[in-house]
């Protein structure tokens, strides 16, 4: 069991490379409640769930309300025991562990929370103090580690306010300070950004991703928000209806989901092809034939599909699409209006298809 580490500081540890091994392993997990669905009936929140985390990744797990987000964390830090299957943190089969031990190992795990759940009546440092002092830590090492949290999130000259004299933004850091305080390997965000404007977003985000790189503290991050996934995960999962629809790294899911219910949910987020209203109006003020190419991570991409339709003689005019970037690679669709003979066109379609270009033609 981990015990409390009376050397823990706010600096950085070995900040190991995001490898493949694992962190937290999730096994055929399933997890029924009893008596919650209608008449009474179990309601199975997660169903056969298996992932991995790597240690020093931040994993992103996204789906819609309802979909098992918050069970699946629950099940992580052993708040809840699944129904079938085991789950692993670190060294220890969390569903092998007593209670008692499963509280050793949640205080090598961080949560922050959408409601950030801070005391109310406690100052910030206070707050940040609590686990510390659970924790069995002397006051004036309390002291110390608090002031340096404080300092690393930003709010040391808050230290005596109390939360409700603080932004959202801010007490979500206070919470990310507490969280912090017993040094965890790992950091569950359970909706963390959910009630903050999206500046606000953006910085606590930064932050974490400065606690991924500087401390190499694992985290996994779980939302319906596609954006925040989107800036800060480097593999993600898709829940839908307490099943994983499917996981991979972020260009992988989002670029290319393999699976229906996930590229309906990553859908929203990357532009795609143009919808049907978008469509009409194209059709509106343009007479050529319109087709919706898949932009490509692969160099002269674009280069490419311009001299293919010179040769064959077709004029191509992009109409619509986009081109934006995940993981830094390039992501989008191109919509072209082609004009010229038909059997011209349809022979650079061809040439493009056989080249492996991945096309749709509007119809
Ligand atoms: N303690 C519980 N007892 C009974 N049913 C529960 C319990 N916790 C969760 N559920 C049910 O399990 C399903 C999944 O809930 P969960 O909170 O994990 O989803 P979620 O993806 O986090 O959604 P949200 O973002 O709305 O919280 C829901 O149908 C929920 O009602």
């Amino acid at each position: 069991m981990p015990g409390h580490r009376c050397d823990m500081s706010v600096t950085t540890r070995d900040a190991e490379p995001a490898g493949s091994e694992p962190y937290v392993r999730i096994e055929h997990v399933t997890k029924r409640f009893p008596g919650n669905g209608r008449r009474g009936t179990p309601l199975t929140a997660l169903r056969d769930v298996s992932l991995e985390v790597a240690r020093g990744e931040v994993f992103g797990v996204i789906g819609h309300s309802g979909a098992g987000k918050s069970t699946l964390v629950r099940l992580i830090n052993g708040l809840e025991t699944p129904t079938e299957g085991r789950i692993h943190v670190g060294p220890h089969e969390v569903t092998a562990l007593s209670e008692r031990d499963r509280r050793n190992v949640r205080r090598d795990i961080g949560m922050i929370f959408q409601q950030f759940n801070l005391f109310r009546s406690r100052t910030v440092a206070g707050n940040v103090a609590y686990p510390l002092k659970v924790a069995g830590v002397g006051q004036p090492e309390r002291d110390r580690r608090v002031a340096r949290l404080l300092d690393f999130v930003g709010l040391l000259d808050r230290a005596h306010d109390h939360p409700e004299q603080l932004s959202g933004g801010q007490k979500q850091r206070v919470g990310i300070a507490r969280a912090l305080a017993t040094e965890p390997s790992l950091l569950l965000a359970d909706e963390a950004t959910s009630a903050l404007d999206p500046e606000t977003t953006g910085e606590v985000l930064a932050l974490l991703r400065r606690i991924n790189r500087e401390l190499g503290v694992t985290i996994v991050i779980i939302t319906h928000e596609l954006d925040v996934i989107r800036s800060i995960a480097d593999r993600v999962a898709v829940l839908d209806g307490g099943e994983l629809v499917e996981s991979g790294s972020l260009y992988e899911v989002f670029a290319h989901p393999s699976t229906e219910a996930a590229a309906r949910f990553v859908g929203t987020t990357l532009r795609d092809r143009p919808s049907a209203a978008t469509l009409a109006r194209l059709r509106r003020t343009h007479s050529g034939r319109l087709v919706t190419v898949r932009v490509r991570d692969r160099t002269g991409f674009q280069t490419a599909l311009a001299a293919t339709f010179l040769r064959h003689e077709v004029a191509a005019e992009i109409v619509f699409g986009g081109i934006s970037e995940l993981q830094d690679r390039p992501v989008g669709s191109l919509t072209f209006e082609l004009t010229g003979p038909p059997d011209a066109v349809d022979a650079s379609l061809a040439a493009l298809r056989s080249d492996g270009v991945e096309l749709t033609e509007e119809d």
